[in-house]
């Protein structure tokens, strides 16, 4: 039993937010939520030190699942290079867009000329009388790289308390400055907000530190259904230092709120953890990508095991003994050598790094919709990677969501030995992904949904309905009933699930 925080009588009942202040009535949590608590209600705190500047700690045990929390953005808007999209809502525009009537940006109607998030610059641009010179739609277009900087600077004049909080994130810019972009920008992006827009009171300094701070710190927001492929500042969700493997995941609903939840039990003092990165890339590509985007280099314990908790992930299969697996002989290295588990080869980490680009551009290219062209491409890797290689895994998750939901592939067509394949297909990904993504990740419950799928499909296709089959596809179906509710809090493209989950109820049923 604890205090109750307004009064001090013995209180059984807590806060549901934060889970550590207790209250003795309804009455005294409504008075403490007004007199503060409403800004103190979170289940971390945020610490420092001198490697990762801030980071977040939780300030008790977080169970998986549990939303850390939820906010909306700071600032939003398009990416520096953009496809062509509505300054309103964000979204991707097709050829017949309209313009605004008054700054000619592209919009996607009328309606859009009044967004709350378009406003301020439009009138700013046509007092400029500026002229957009997008023409075309499917090209990526670079003059975006002005909207969110300008909105940033409009909220430094109207919203000051805000733009002291967005100043107090990391630039990175001493290490930007040299960079090709910020030379980019310095040309372009700093002449058209001073001498074109004339925003008094303003550096180039002062611009490019936005800039810093932008690229810093934005997170995707990609919302599939809305077609909105946008980039914003969560100020708290930023808060959040990197691991290749995190123990959160975040999305971004249909109204720019970032969800953050953690995907496995996090204990009071551990670090919450975000991923800057992509689990199913390698070692080399993640520790480059990091160090471009977030100027530091990862040395997280998956980055410094060439082994990779023994997943060899990132391994090529050994040429010379066909048995072993070449691993990286210094990971933080880039130009390290590679050298075999079994027969100790040596392989010149340059070689490694044109094997693996090359495989990555192949995977670029694959169109992921189709059967045969996946299963393809693991016909012809699969003399250089061996089955748990993050290319392997790549395709294997697509290939599991397309067997039964795609055309020439759905329930009904699928043979035997494809229910078969499908089921492999699963289970390999699913010993692969419990040690890369553990917990309640998206692509960890896909798949499980997708096994008890195959389940069924195989029950269904080797038993004649019976008393004991039934109970058999009955269990197969709870799980995929706690896996879809688990994938409904997971994930921002709740039709597709709702589609997945209806269509696999009627199949079980029939
Ligand atoms: C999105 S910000 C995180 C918040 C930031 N630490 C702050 O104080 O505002 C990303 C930056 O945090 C630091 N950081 C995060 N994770 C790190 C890690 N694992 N190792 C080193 N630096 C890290 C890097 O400076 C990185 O560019």
């Amino acid at each position: 039993m604890e205090n109750c925080a307004v009064c001090g009588i013995e209180s059984k009942q807590k806060c549901s937010g934060c889970n550590l202040v207790f209250y003795c009535s309804r009455d005294h949590q409504v008075a403490d939520w007004k007199n503060g608590h409403k800004t103190n209600c979170k289940c971390y705190d945020i610490s420092s030190n001198n490697i990762l500047g801030r980071y977040m700690v939780a300030k008790r045990d977080i169970k998986p699942g549990e939303i850390i929390l939820r906010e909306k953005p700071i600032v939003i808007g398009p990416k520096t290079i953009s496809n062509v999209m509505c300054l309103g809502c964000h979204q991707l525009l097709n050829v017949n867009y309209y313009k605004c009537s008054k700054c000619t940006w592209p919009l996607c109607g009328k309606s859009c000329e009044t967004s709350e998030y378009h406003v301020d610059e439009c009138k700013l641009m046509s007092s400029k009388n500026f002229k957009s010179s997008i023409k075309e739609v499917g090209k990526l277009e670079s003059s975006y790289c002005v909207i969110v900087p300008l909105r940033v600077i409009f909220m430094r004049k109207n919203q000051p308390k805000m733009y002291q909080q967005f100043s107090k994130l990391v630039s990175h810019i001493d290490r930007r400055i040299s960079t090709k972009l910020y030379d980019v920008l310095r040309a372009n992006l700093v002449p058209f907000i001073l001498n074109f827009l004339q925003i008094p009171d303003l550096t180039e300094n002062e611009i490019l530190e936005i800039a810093g701070i932008l690229d810093t710190n934005c997170f995707e927001v990609l919302l599939t259904s809305k077609k909105v492929k946008a980039r914003g500042i969560y100020y708290e969700t930023a808060m959040m230092a990197h691991e290749c493997i995190p123990n959160t995941k975040h999305f971004v609903d249909e109204n720019y709120e970032m969800k953050v939840f953690a995907t496995q039990m996090i204990k009071k003092g551990e670090m919450i953890l975000t991923s800057y990165s992509h689990p199913l890339k390698t070692t080399l590509e993640r520790r480059l990508a990091i160090n471009l985007a977030k100027c530091f280099d990862c040395v997280c314990p998956r980055c410094i095991d060439a082994t990779e908790k023994n997943t060899f992930s990132s391994s090529i299969k050994c040429s010379t003994c066909k048995d072993g697996v070449l691993t990286s002989c210094d990971p933080l290295t880039n130009l390290s050598e590679w050298q075999c588990i079994k027969c100790e080869h040596k392989v010149s980490g340059a070689k490694i790094i044109q094997l693996t680009s090359e495989i990555r551009k192949s995977l670029d290219h694959l169109n992921k919709r189709s059967v045969v062209e996946c299963e393809n491409f693991i016909k012809s890797y699969k003399k250089f990677l061996p089955d748990s290689s993050v290319f392997m895994m790549d395709v294997k998750y697509a290939l599991c969501m397309l067997y039964g939901n795609v055309d020439g592939y759905f329930f009904r067509d699928l043979s035997p030995d494809q229910i078969q394949r499908k089921l492999d297909l699963c289970n390999q990904l699913l010993s692969e992904l419990s040690i890369l993504e553990p917990g309640i990740s998206n692509s960890f419950l896909n798949t499980k949904f997708e096994l008890n799928v195959a389940e069924i499909l195989k029950i269904k296709s080797q038993f004649k309905p019976n008393n004991e089959t039934s109970k058999l596809i009955e269990i197969h179906m709870e799980r995929i009933t706690e896996t879809y509710n688990l994938l409904r809090v997971a994930s921002d493209g709740k039709a597709l699930i709702d589609n997945r989950y209806k269509k696999i109820k009627e199949e079980s049923s029939l």
